[in-house]
């Protein structure tokens, strides 16, 4: 679990998020959404340890992150899996090589068990038979697929995604919604994602955040997003007339 107590920073004299309060279950995935410029992208590095709090504290399962000994800090970084925004493969190296790289870095397993994890979670990810190719080889969707492979092949606790859809068709993007929240309910890891795609938030959004100017505004599941009449969130989630026309037949069947 994830727990985020009224959460400060910012740069200089701009104040970026204003007291965050925020808990994230494990097996649950956790979208975090708002405007260009809410604060989402400094919440998500917040979390991951980029940006140090100004005020406030982020503890995983009951360790406060700014109070990490070198050692914690290094077990810690272990137990994180991170999807980036654009997939951040290595270019020059296979998948294979790719997706063993967290293993050579932080485990002293030999070449065999290394191997034996990264077909594992090549098979999980749909991808068996591409070890051998680069990332150019392959399509935006199976390069995603490969950065979630990368991501569990550590087999983390605290999964977090920075727009994992972006740059995908809708049918491949909703692939891969699914993928990261049948994987985050295989392996109960507590899983957040930043993202703008308003499919993600209806299709695997279990809890929802909304930021609004460094504040949340908002919190509850996709169900009660259709629900809210909270004017802020309507007008940002339903602000097309598929999505509005989604929420008036939700609204009317359940009258
Ligand atoms: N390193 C930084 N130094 C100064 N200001 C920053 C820094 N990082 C972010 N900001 C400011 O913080 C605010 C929030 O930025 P952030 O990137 O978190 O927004 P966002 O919600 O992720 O937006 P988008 O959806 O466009 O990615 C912006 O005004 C941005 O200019």
């Amino acid at each position: 679990m994830i727990e985020v107590k009224n959460l400060h920073k910012g740069f200089g004299d701009v104040k970026v998020l204003k007291g965050i309060n925020a808990t994230f279950h494990p097996g649950k995935t956790n979208l975090i959404i708002g405007q260009s410029g809410a604060g989402k992208t400094v919440f998500l590095k917040s979390l991951i340890g980029l940006h140090a709090p100004e005020e406030g504290t982020i503890s995983f399962d009951g360790r406060i992150n700014t109070k990490f000994t070198i050692e914690e800090k290094r077990q810690w970084r272990q137990e994180i899996g991170m999807v980036f925004q654009g997939s951040a493969l290595f270019d020059s190296q296979t998948v294979e090589e790719n997706v063993m790289f967290p293993l050579k870095m932080f485990t002293k397993k030999s070449q065999a068990e290394m191997l034996e994890r990264v077909n594992f979670v090549l098979d999980r990810v749909n991808l068996e038979n591409s070890n051998t190719k680069l990332p150019a080889e392959l399509s935006g969707g199976m390069q995603k697929r490969v950065a979630i492979a990368r991501a569990i092949v550590m087999n983390p606790k605290y999964l977090f995604c920075d727009e994992p859809n972006s740059g995908l068709d809708p049918q491949t993007a909703t692939v891969i919604d699914n993928l990261i929240q049948e994987i985050t309910d295989e392996y109960q890891i507590t899983t957040v994602i930043n993202t703008h795609d308003m499919n993600s938030v209806m299709e695997i959004g279990e809890k929802i955040l909304f930021l609004k100017d460094g504040k949340k505004e908002w919190e509850g599941s996709s169900e009660d997003m259709l629900k809210t009449d909270n004017k802020i969130v309507v007008d940002f989630v339903y602000s097309s007339n598929l999505f509005k026309k989604v929420r008036e037949a939700y609204l009317n069947e359940t009258k």
